[in-house]
């Protein structure tokens, strides 16, 4: 029944505004209840307990749970039922109990999973990085490149430089994501890879994407260019190698370059930077030119993020925003991308999907 109030409003469309507020002011809520979980380990314990786990079980596994706190467990595990986190299956037992099992989502929070999602989510729930977000107002009135340099008075890169906690946590991350990539890049993408003599992986972190490049085409020569911080300790193993740089200053002369998540870290003017850079070490190599190679998100259209793709495009506004928040980068449509590309003064494009997901990680080629 639509009733209306003393002000002539509509009472249901009012609570359902007011529904709507409230869950946006509280969804930080899951984001930190997941990490709470984290905290405590459920995921390897219930994973470990190799069966649906009872929150008797749960409980007594928790290492040094305050007794007094243990009521409240089955709390945080109704919310992260609740978020799709975890589920409970009948233990059919004399006392018909419940018990909790993984979801394919906490799977990827297992810490022995290659594709662990966890580093992620300690780096991106840390104070460190949650506190920029306070800032984001403050950063629209101030000159600050981001409000990560509001909050730390330096920016992502140069921190990561300086805390180590930061900068293995981010490349633990980028290297589950790169594991990700792999199988699929070098199943669905491997003629792009063929013809080509030497590479060089521009901001390759860690080098887990070279290396199983350099696996699956053992006479390419790999170069992995990353800053100091990254590269510091990493050996050099066969045709790859790590070389501590500067891709704004030089890159190695190569027949082909890789940017895996690198331009949506940047703005316009700084891409181009990065881009010609590219270009000059590709022709350095081969007068007749090369190729880029771009792994990044291509923005849906405009038109597309209210429809059918609602989810998707919740997933891919988040990018652009964290981009905005932590550097100063964005995620761009296809025009973008090609106003950029031809900016650079390559010639030609071509943009082959990777994953259809939400990330619509896709890699473009340029020459
Ligand atoms: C989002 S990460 C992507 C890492 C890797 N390509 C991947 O996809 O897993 C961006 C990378 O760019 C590197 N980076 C940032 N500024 C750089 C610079 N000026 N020169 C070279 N690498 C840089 C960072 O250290 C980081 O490893
Ligand atoms: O926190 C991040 C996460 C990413 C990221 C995660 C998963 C993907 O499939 C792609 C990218 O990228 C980041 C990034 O580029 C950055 O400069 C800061 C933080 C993050």
């Amino acid at each position: 029944m639509d009733m209306v109030n003393a002000n002539g409003e509509h009472v249901n469309e009012l609570l359902q505004a007011q529904a709507h507020v409230w869950n946006h002011i509280f969804n930080f809520i899951n984001s930190m209840s997941l990490k709470c979980a984290i905290d405590l380990g459920i995921p390897d314990i219930i994973q470990n307990h190799g069966k649906p786990m009872t929150i008797t079980e749960l409980v007594a596994a928790l290492p040094m749970l305050n007794p007094t706190k243990a009521c409240n467990i089955y709390r945080l595990m109704r919310i992260l039922v609740h978020s799709g986190f975890f589920a409970q299956r009948n233990l059919c037992n004399d006392a018909q109990e419940d018990g909790y099992v993984l979801t394919n989502a906490s799977r990827l929070l297992l810490k022995d999973n290659p594709l662990s999602v966890t580093p992620f989510l300690k780096a991106m729930l840390d104070p460190i990085l949650t506190e920029p977000w306070h800032c984001l107002g403050t950063w629209f009135k101030n000159n600050d490149h981001t409000p990560f340099d509001t909050t730390h008075g330096k920016t992502f890169w140069d921190y990561a430089g300086h805390d180590q906690k930061l900068n293995s946590l981010f490349n633990e991350g980028m290297a589950s994501d790169a594991r990700l990539v792999n199988s699929i890049l070098i199943d669905k993408c491997k003629k792009v890879f063929e013809g080509l003599n030497s590479l060089v992986d521009v901001g390759g972190g860690t080098g887990t994407l070279s290396k199983a490049i350099v696996d699956a085409f053992p006479h390419l020569e790999c170069i992995v260019l990353d800053l100091p911080h990254v590269v510091a300790n990493l050996q050099d193993s066969g045709n790859l190698k790590y070389v501590a740089g500067d891709m704004f200053k030089e890159i190695p002369a190569s027949d082909a370059i890789l940017l895996k998540w690198i331009l949506h870290d940047w703005n316009d003017d700084e891409c181009l930077k990065i881009l010609k850079r590219c270009k000059e070490a590709i022709s350095r190599q081969n007068k007749k030119g090369g190729k880029v190679m771009i792994i990044d998100m291509v923005l849906m259209k405009n038109e597309k993020m209210n429809g059918e793709a609602f989810n998707s495009t919740e997933t891919q506004l988040f990018f652009d925003m964290l981009m905005m928040v932590l550097v100063t980068g964005k995620e761009r449509q296809e025009e973008e991308w090609a106003k950029l590309f031809f900016a650079a003064g390559f010639s030609n494009y071509k943009i082959t999907p990777i994953l259809e997901t939400e990330s619509s990680k896709s890699l473009e080629w340029i020459r």
